[in-house]
């Protein structure tokens, strides 16, 4: 499973209390705008890590309902979580397991359910929530991305969504680093070749990562990651993000540059931004035009923030050497997708969250999404 670290609140007209303020995305074309929307941050329990014990902090408009709820809620966990996590759950609520639905089965076993629980696989559409008819009260995303839930609708609807931001951290920004690395040494291709029988050392010659200018677009908890991983393997580190401080970046070596700067400056590009309105397609055939000819693209964030048939024209024609892609606009991409079969490209199937250590993670973060889903 993603692991199910102190959950956060996604729809924010829901939550009683404004403790923290996350980016909401505005428009923009080249620039990663984000407003900082007042965002109200529900934590109903949080952990005391020392003595394993949870204590529950239940605001005023929320906390009596909730208190009073006392039968077991329906828990419906719709993708692949770890057992461990599972087995917290069953403490608190009724668990069902029920995998790869299609959306018309999801539709039809939700009314059934106080709360589900998907991780990036599951698409929890309006549909969803008006076939709940009510009844569902928690989105539980188990990890980072909620993307792939209708937020207006669940807010419509009186659900709450939370999600588990900072469970996969390092996982993603590792897997980052390892696309990186990967692709500059061609290790995907070169090991086919092998496999196939074939001995093309001449083929392969791959660049090197010390020295070189590596764009991190996307400056939050994966991107700044990557940044320090980055610096530790000689490169220059610039990044782009409006909401980053300054002083943060500074601190572990990073310049903050325009979006324009940066794309234009690097020789890699590692993107970190979530897809909102404003980051959909933001690499496109114009932004292609104004990077580095020989630019490799590493993106472990969500494939609809490259516009991907622009993506097959930029590698085409040289403008990008190579791309690493962990994450796709479809998933799974069709079979035949040009870019996924491109020989410039390396690719792994939306593995970003997927470590052992980021899957189990702590007792305590766990709880903290049991007791949330036991209201
Ligand atoms: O948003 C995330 O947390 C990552 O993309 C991982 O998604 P996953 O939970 O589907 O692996």
């Amino acid at each position: 499973m993603a692991s199910l670290r102190t959950p956060t609140v996604q729809n924010p007209s829901l939550s009683p209390s404004s403790k923290t303020r996350l980016p909401c995305a505005t428009s923009s074309s080249n620039n990663l705008r984000f407003s900082p929307a007042p965002h109200r941050r529900l934590i109903i329990v949080s952990s005391s890590a020392s003595s394993n014990k949870s204590t529950v902090l239940v605001a005023e408009k929320f906390g009596e309902a909730g208190i009073a709820a006392s039968r077991k809620p329906t828990v419906l966990v719709a993708e692949k979580l770890g057992e461990a996590g599972v087995e917290l759950l069953r403490k608190f609520t009724n668990v069902v397991c029920e995998y790869n639905l299609s959306p018309e089965e999801l539709c039809a076993k939700i009314s059934l359910c106080d709360a589900l629980i998907v991780r990036s696989g599951t698409k929890v559409t309006r549909e969803v929530f008006e076939a709940s008819g009510g009844r569902l009260k928690v989105v539980g995303r188990a990890g980072v991305g909620i993307d792939n839930v209708d937020l207006a609708a669940a807010t419509e609807f009186g659900c709450l969504v939370v999600n588990a931001p900072t469970a996969n951290t390092v996982a993603a920004a590792e897997h980052g680093i390892a696309l990186l690395a990967a692709m500059a040494r061609n290790v995907a291709q070169a090991d086919a070749s092998v496999k196939a029988g074939k001995w093309q050392r001449n083929k392969y010659v791959g660049v090197s990562l010390v020295g070189k200018t590596l764009a991190v677009m996307g400056f939050g908890k994966v991107g700044s990651e990557v940044a320090r991983r980055a610096k530790g393997l000689g490169m220059h580190v610039v990044a782009h993000d409006p909401y980053a401080a300054a002083d943060r970046a500074r601190a572990i070596g990073v310049d903050l540059v325009s979006f324009d700067e940066a794309i234009s400056s690097a020789d890699f590009i590692s993107l970190h931004m979530p897809l909102t309105p404003a980051t959909s397609k933001i690499l496109n055939d114009e932004t292609f035009a104004k990077m580095k000819k020989g630019v490799r693209i590493v993106n472990v964030a969500r494939g609809g923030v490259i516009d991907e048939e622009a993506l097959v024209r930029a590698l085409d024609s040289g403008i990008v050497a190579q791309a690493a892609l962990d994450v796709f606009t479809e998933e799974p991409p069709p079979k035949d997708s040009k870019l996924v079969q491109h020989e410039k490209v390396t690719v792994t199937p939306h593995l970003g969250a997927s470590t052992v250590e980021a899957q189990v993670d702590s007792d305590d973060s766990k709880l903290d999404l049991t007791m949330l889903l036991s209201f």
